[in-house]
């Protein structure tokens, strides 16, 4: 956009690592770059790191170090809560989830049907892309061994109303995983507050590096491991911990939580003011998600008569890096589940463009970018 290079919007994809978040990993990576299972100095300096970052993380999600697995990743994350507690669980074989969840909730369901006999109950959403909770109550039911409902949602940024469907959950006995890959940084993570049996993170989404990831498992929910081998993570997760990762996760979950305290009431503000503006200057031009109920970095449209592609490349060529649909889906071509799920009519859902920022944007950037989106989506319809 300007002489500082183009203006990164695509935070909910990825987000740059932190200065001080790689000056907290840098010791684990050169100097004390110990196995923390070796039982010698290098390793037992590992260790305590290790042992730092997990009770950090549980600080911030008020729940025992204990209960605090280090992943691979959001997917693997998710992958452990939903096949892990699905498998670890004697009671049915029945999941419920809603229609909206990321693949990676999605394709673990979907592995449980075809190979281990589960039934899957997949929520419709409302036009917002909310879960109503009487939907979820009906779909519970004696034999059901889990339900996972994300935070907030990657493409649209819709926030569920995760204490309440946690709540009907722990009434019947049924184990509540949330997904909040995408909430962390935004939204409380208390768990206790939230009411979940299970929650996951990820450090790429809050300015740690790609790889590394967090599962919360209550210590009275028995968990399956996915991955076998060496019995790290009290047994949940095999492999050497990545204990510059878990590092750098705890750093910037702490950085992210304490600014989100400071500054999401205004950066909400900026986010409602930038949607005005596109709604009032962009003709065509349709919200996708929930007007206040979403995610205070996000803001997502479809503009009737473009196609998303096309209005990303003339964002790009404004300075402005944006997301068509979600990233999480790279490749696919297909108009995105979750704006169907919504009722968005598959032409027009191959209109979205998706615009997730920082804590640190500032309000002349965006509407710097609400001017280039109107120029952007004039010159798609102009060549169309
Ligand atoms: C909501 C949500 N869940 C899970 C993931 C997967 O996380 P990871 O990229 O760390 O595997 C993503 C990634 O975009 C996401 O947006």
């Amino acid at each position: 956009m300007d002489d500082a290079g183009p203006l990164y919007l695509d935070h909910a994809a990825t987000s740059p690592v932190r200065r001080e978040v790689l000056e907290a990993m840098w010791p684990y990576l050169s100097s004390e770059f110990g196995n923390p299972s070796s039982h010698h100095a290098a390793g037992e300096s590992a260790a305590r790191a290790l042992d730092w970052a997990r009770s950090t993380v549980a600080a911030v999600l008020g729940c025992r170090a204990s209960e605090i697995v280090f992943t691979g990743g959001g997917t693997e994350a998710n992958n452990l809560a939903i096949k892990g507690v699905a498998l670890a669980r004697p009671r049915g074989r029945h999941v419920v989830i809603s229609a909206v969840e990321h693949p990676s909730v999605l394709e673990s369901c979907a592995y449980l049907e075809r190979f281990h006999g589960f039934e899957v109950a997949r929520l419709p959403v409302d036009s917002y892309g909310l879960v109503a909770p009487a939907d979820f109550e009906a779909a519970l039911h004696e034999d059901t061994t889990l339900a996972s409902v994300m935070y907030a949602n990657n493409e649209i940024g819709t926030v569920q109303p995760i204490a309440e469907l946690a709540g009907i959950g722990r009434a019947v006995g049924v184990p509540f995983h949330s997904d909040a890959v995408q909430a962390a940084g935004w939204l409380p993570l208390d768990v206790d507050g939230l009411g979940v049996d299970a929650l996951t993170l990820a450090g790429h989404k809050l300015g740690a590096p790609k790889g590394i990831g967090v599962l919360f498992c209550r210590a009275r929910i028995p968990l399956e491991p996915v991955l076998h081998g060496g019995g790290q993570e009290r047994g949940r997760r095999s492999g050497t911990q990545d204990v510059a990762g878990a590092v750098g996760l705890a750093t910037a979950l702490v950085l992210a939580d304490d600014e989100r305290k400071a500054g999401a009431d205004a950066l909400g503000r900026l986010r409602d003011e930038f949607i005005a503006r596109i709604l009032a200057g962009v003709q065509g031009s349709t919200l996708t998600g929930h007007p206040s109920l979403r995610l205070a970095g996000s803001a997502s449209f479809c503009f009737a008569g473009t196609s998303g592609e096309a209005v990303l490349l003339e964002l790009e060529r404004r300075g402005v890096l944006v997301s068509s649909g979600s990233a999480c889906a790279a490749g696919s071509s297909d108009p995105s589940p979750v704006l169907l799920a919504i009722g968005v009519e598959p032409e027009l859902a191959q209109t979205a463009v998706r615009f997730t920022f920082g804590a640190q944007i500032e309000r002349a950037q965006l509407l710097a970018v609400a001017d280039a989106v109107e120029a952007s989506v004039a010159a798609v319809r102009g060549i169309r």
